[in-house]
């Protein structure tokens, strides 16, 4: 039997599955936690990678492997391919009032929109070089090249594959040249167009001021380290990957209630929303991957089961305990601000509190619908009318998010079998460097029904404006 491997280092923690390359079957797995935070050592990533490896079992008996991670996040490296500051990740939103600078400049939301098929808010790379730049010029100057986390993560493993597993941890960066990434990845920096497949130069300068060298954007079946037995694959990012690993087809809408909550489709052509909702990423296939991200999701149910004093399964309960629309007690959930809509320092808000709805129950319920309400309106905002909708991520866990979701979006859901989908779609990548027509298939999800209770989403839509921004 050949074992593929796949690795999703995501926000919160870092998976690995170790696959049979033929059927996609699961022999093993690993899991290991990242820092809590919005800026990270990428040390810790590879550290987290090397944990959940050896819990995994190794890569000894592997043919191929592949990393897929958390988009947008800014890794600056000096000249001697050192990390210059901590990673800023997707979710810091420091950047907010350097990427509203950067839309301006361009001459507004369509100039970028048509550049480079997204409008930058504070998760894109171009917006937090922007800031680096103005915020933190001298690391700016050090910095001699910039990459994503899984660029930074397969250059890593590039130079450790040749080396015996027990030298991996301090193994030397390769040098700066070999920096990698693909175009998923590629399409979330905001300097490079999915239309044209090409990095846009001019943008990045007038962004960051000079031209740091990028990773080379490989395709879909090229390998990262070709010398290496163990080969590379060029990996992507966790949305993509995700998309692999569902099997997402067209027609279907994926939901991934992760740290972030994502809304994507599978597209054979590029989109370019003016309005910034939809961003235009390229997909890890060739084809295109529009995506609505907010970032307010699993962590939202964290958050209500600290208020609540329980267990995440017993906050799950506690929904289910409470009627639809939790008796008019409305969570507006932005509690890392928000990014769709573009409200970077946005707080949450509680609305409709009655001695009746101060319960645990109606809490934990206005929890799981606010989360919802506002993955729905990403799914509005995407502007497709899904076949399937098919719900996965940490979030999707929950049996109470499953049977709520269809009240929430007015349709059935579809819950695939609770699994590390980024990383099965990055192990799949691996498997086609081995056998490009190599097909898995999946279990057919369980279907979720209910009835569509249109009130919640009436009700949020009315406490949603009335929100208070964050003191200082
Ligand atoms: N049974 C569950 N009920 C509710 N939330 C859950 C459950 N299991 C995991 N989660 C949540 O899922 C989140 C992690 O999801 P994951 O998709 O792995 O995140 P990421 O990829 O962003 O690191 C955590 O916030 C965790 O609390
Ligand atoms: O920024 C986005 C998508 O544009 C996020 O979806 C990140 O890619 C992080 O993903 P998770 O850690 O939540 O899976």
């Amino acid at each position: 039997m050949t074992l593929v491997a796949g690795v999703d280092s995501s926000t919160q923690s870092c998976k690995v599955v170790i696959r049979d390359a033929a059927s996609g079957r699961l022999v093993r797995q690993g899991r290991a936690a990242h820092p809590d935070g919005t800026e990270v050592h990428p040390s810790h990533w590879w550290a987290a990678l090397l944990r959940a490896v050896d819990e995994a079992g190794g890569l000894d008996d592997v043919a191929a492997i592949s990393v897929a991670g958390q988009q947008h996040g800014m890794v600056c490296l000096d000249e001697s391919g050192d990390v210059v500051r901590d990673a800023l990740l997707w979710n810091d939103t420091r950047s907010a009032g350097a990427a509203a600078a950067l839309v301006a400049e361009l001459g507004g939301p369509v100039a970028w929109a048509d550049a480079v098929g997204s409008v930058p808010v504070a998760s894109f790379t171009v917006a937090k070089l922007r800031w680096l730049a103005e915020h933190e010029p001298e690391h700016a100057r050090r910095t001699a090249a910039v990459c994503l986390p899984h660029d930074w993560l397969t250059w890593r493993l590039a130079g450790a594959l040749g080396l015996p597993r027990a030298a991996w941890a301090a193994a030397p960066p390769p040098a700066l040249d070999r920096l990698t990434t693909d175009r998923g990845d590629a399409s979330g920096t905001g300097y490079w167009s999915p239309a044209t497949g090409d990095y846009r130069l001019d943008l990045l300068k007038a962004a960051f001021g000079s031209v740091p060298l990028l990773p080379r954007v490989l395709g879909p079946l090229a390998e990262a380290a070709p010398e290496s037995p163990l080969r590379l694959a060029p990996g992507t990012g966790d949305n993509m990957a995700a998309a692999l690993g569902v099997g997402a087809r067209p027609g279907d809408v994926v939901v991934s209630i992760g740290t972030s909550g994502t809304v994507f489709a599978v597209s054979d052509v590029p989109s370019a929303d003016p309005s910034g909702a939809v961003a235009g990423f390229a997909d890890a296939t060739g084809r295109f991957l529009p995506l609505v991200c907010t970032l307010n999701a699993a962590r939202v149910m964290d958050a209500a089961a600290r208020l609540t004093g329980v267990e995440l399964d017993r906050l799950g309960e506690l929904a289910l305990q409470a009627p639809p629309g939790a008796g008019g007690l409305t969570l507006v959930p932005y509690l890392e601000g928000e990014r769709t809509p573009n409200l970077p320092t946005a707080t949450g808000s509680i609305h409709g509190l009655t001695l009746a709805t101060a319960t645990p129950a109606h809490l934990a319920r206005a929890s799981v619908e606010g989360l919802l309400c506002g993955l729905a309106d990403a799914l509005d905002a995407l502007g497709l009318t899904p076949e399937r909708i098919l719900l996965i991520g940490g979030g999707a866990r929950s049996e109470a998010v499953r049977r709520v979701a269809p009240t929430v979006f007015g349709r059935p859901v579809l819950a695939p079998a609770p699994g590390e989908y980024v990383a099965d779609g990055a192990a799949y990548q691996a498997a086609r460097l081995l056998d490009e027509d190599v097909h898995w298939s999946t279990d057919e999800p369980a279907r979720y029904e209910a009835e569509a209770e249109p009130a919640i989403r009436d009700r949020y839509a009315a406490a949603r404006p009335h929100i208070l921004h964050q003191s200082r």
